[in-house]
C-alpha cells in the first residue's frame, strides 16, 4: 500500500485538466484507409478496427508499474488522476474526457514496463461521433488551441515511407528446441492433469532500413479489418481477440481458441467448417477458452450471454473458431466494475495461458524460457467513466529499436497436438506483423 501512495505522490503533481470537443465531416480528411488513418505517425497511439476507434498523440502523464500488483496500482493512480481533473466535455459517450491507452505485461513475474499514457491530443470516431481532445497538465485547455495542434498533426503526416529489406532470426529457442518444448507441454497434459497450455516463442527481424512505426500500424490497419490494431510504447500489432469491452455497464469478449492457417488452403468456407468445426481438437480447445471466461466473468454479472456454438472468423492469415459473450454488468458494493478491474480478473485467459490457470501458468514459466513481455497481455484504452476496451495483445511486436522488432506467436497445446503443425501455426500467426514490417510479401 506504501508504494502506491508513495507513486502517486511522485507521479500526480499538478491537476489533469481535459476539453473535448465534436468534431465534423469538414474538420476530418478522406482517405481511402479509412479517416482514422490519416492521423497515424510513428509517434501515434492507436487503438482502431476498421474506421472506429481511437488515436493519440504526445503524452502528458504516464505511469509505468511491474509486478503482480499492476493493474490494481494502475487503477489506483488513474482514479487519482482523473478524481481531480477539470474535464470539459461537449461529446459525452465513451472514449471522451479523460483517455489513457494501456498495455499491460503478460506476467506478474516479467522484467518489462506495463504503462497507462495520457495523450495530449485524442482523436476519436465511434457510431458516428467523432472528437477531438486536449489534455494538459500545466496550461489551460482551449478549443482554439486544440484546433492548431490538430491541424499540425495532420500536417506532420508525411505518408508511409519505404520499408528496408529484412533478416530473420529465433529469438530464444531454435525452432527444434521450441518443438521439443512443446512434446514436453504434451507429455505433461497427460501427467500433471492438465487440459491445455499455451505456448509461445519469439523471432527477431533485422531490418536494412529504420523501421517507420506509423507505416507499419498503417500496414495493419490496411489489411487486418477484423482487428484492432494498437499500438502503445513500443508494443504494436493487430489483435482479433477482445478480452474486454465495457460501455455503458455492458461487458463484451470475443474469445478465440482453434486455428487454421490459409496459406495454402482452398478459399473455402466449407473448408474451414471442415477443419475446425468437425475436429474434436480443435473443438475441446475453444471449449476450454471459453469456459474459463464465462467462469471468470460470472462473479460480475447480472445477466450473462454466450452461444452455444462458435462461428468462423476469417482472418486474411487464419481462420479461428470464435465466440461473442457478453454481460450486463452487476455492481460490486456501489459500482460497476470498471473496464481496467474486470482486465485484472479475467487476465490470463485460457486462450493465451491455458487451464487450469495456475498449474498452466506454471509450466509456461517452466518451458517458454523468455519473457513474453506485453505480449498476450491487455492492450487497449480506458476512461475516466469506467469504459474501455482491451484486446490481448497478440499478433504483435515490440519495436526494440530502429532496426529490430521482436515477434511473438504461440499456441493452444492440447493433448492431441504436433509439435510441428504448431510450429506452422506460429509462422501464421507471424504473418501480419512480417507483412506490415514488409519482411515478407
Ligand atoms: C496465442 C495466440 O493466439 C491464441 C491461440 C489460438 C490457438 O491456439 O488456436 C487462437 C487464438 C488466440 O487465442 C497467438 O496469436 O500468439
Amino acid at each position: 500500500m506504501n508504494t502506491v501512495i508513495a507513486r502517486r505522490a511522485g507521479t500526480l503533481g499538478s491537476v489533469l485538466r481535459s476539453l473535448t470537443v465534436p468534431l465534423t465531416d469538414a474538420d476530418l480528411p478522406k482517405s481511402a484507409d479509412g479517416t482514422l488513418s490519416s492521423f497515424l505517425v510513428p509517434e501515434s497511439l492507436c487503438w482502431v478496427r476498421r474506421d472506429e476507434g481511437l488515436v493519440g498523440l504526445g503524452n502528458v502523464s504516464e505511469f509505468t508499474v511491474r509486478g503482480p500488483e499492476r493493474f490494481a496500482e494502475a487503477q489506483d493512480w488513474w482514479a487519482a488522476r482523473t478524481a481531480e481533473a477539470q474535464v470539459q466535455d461537449r461529446v459525452g459517450v465513451a472514449g471522451t474526457g479523460p483517455v489513457a491507452f494501456g498495455s499491460f505485461a503478460f506476467s506478474k513475474l516479467s522484467g518489462k514496463d506495463s504503462r497507462l499514457i495520457v495523450p495530449r491530443l485524442l482523436v476519436g470516431l465511434r457510431e458516428g461521433n467523432a472528437w477531438l481532445t486536449m489534455n494538459s497538465l500545466h496550461d489551460d485547455v482551449s478549443e482554439e488551441q486544440a484546433r492548431a495542434e490538430f491541424a499540425a498533426w495532420l500536417a506532420s503526416n508525411q505518408g508511409c515511407k519505404p520499408k528496408g529489406s529484412f533478416e530473420l532470426s529465433t529469438g530464444a529457442l531454435s525452432e527444434a528446441e521450441w518443438m521439443a518444448v512443446v512434446a514436453e507441454g504434451i507429455k505433461a497434459i497427460d501427467e500433471r492433469s492438465l487440459e491445455k497450455v499455451v505456448l509461445a516463442r519469439d523471432i527477431v527481424a533485422r531490418s536494412s532500413a529504420p523501421i517507420d512505426r506509423g507505416t507499419v500500424l498503417h500496414a495493419l490497419l490496411r489489411r487486418y479489418r477484423e482487428c484492432w490494431t494498437y499500438g502503445v510504447g513500443d508494443f504494436v500489432g493487430a489483435t482479433p481477440e477482445m478480452l474486454i469491452k465495457v460501455e455503458a455497464g455492458v461487458a463484451r469478449a470475443r474469445v478465440l481458441a482453434g486455428t487454421v492457417d490459409r496459406a495454402g488452403a482452398p478459399d473455402d468456407p466449407g473448408y474451414a467448417a471442415q477443419m475446425l468445426l468437425d475436429s474434436e481438437k480443435q473443438r475441446q480447445e475453444h471449449e476450454f477458452a471459453v469456459r474459463s471466461l464465462i467462469r471468470q466473468l460470472a462473479p460480475f454479472a447480472a445477466d450473462l450471454h454466450f452461444p452455444t456454438e462458435p462461428f468462423i472468423l476469417e482472418l486474411p492469415n487464419v481462420w479461428h473458431l470464435a465466440s461473442d459473450v457478453s454481460a450486463e454488468l452487476a455492481a460490486v458494493g456501489n459500482h460497476l466494475p470498471n473496464s481496467l478491474a474486470l482486465v485484472e480478473a479475467l487476465h490470463p485467459t485460457a486462450a493465451v495461458c491455458g487451464t487450469p490457470r495456475t498449474e498452466a501458468g506454471a509450466l509456461i514459466r517452466e518451458l517458454e524460457n523468455f519473457d513474453r513481455g506485453p505480449y498476450a497481455g491487455p492492450v487497449g484504452w480506458l476512461d475516466s467513466a469506467g469504459n474501455g476496451e482491451w484486446g490481448i495483445g497478440l499478433r504483435g511486436a515490440v519495436l526494440e529499436n530502429e532496426f529490430q522488432a521482436r515477434l511473438y506467436a504461440g499456441c493452444g497445446i492440447v493433448g492431441a497436438s504436433d509439435p510441428a503443425a504448431e510450429l506452422a501455426e506460429t509462422w501464421a500467426k507471424f504473418r501480419p506483423m512480417l507483412q506490415a514490417l514488409g519482411a515478407q510479401e
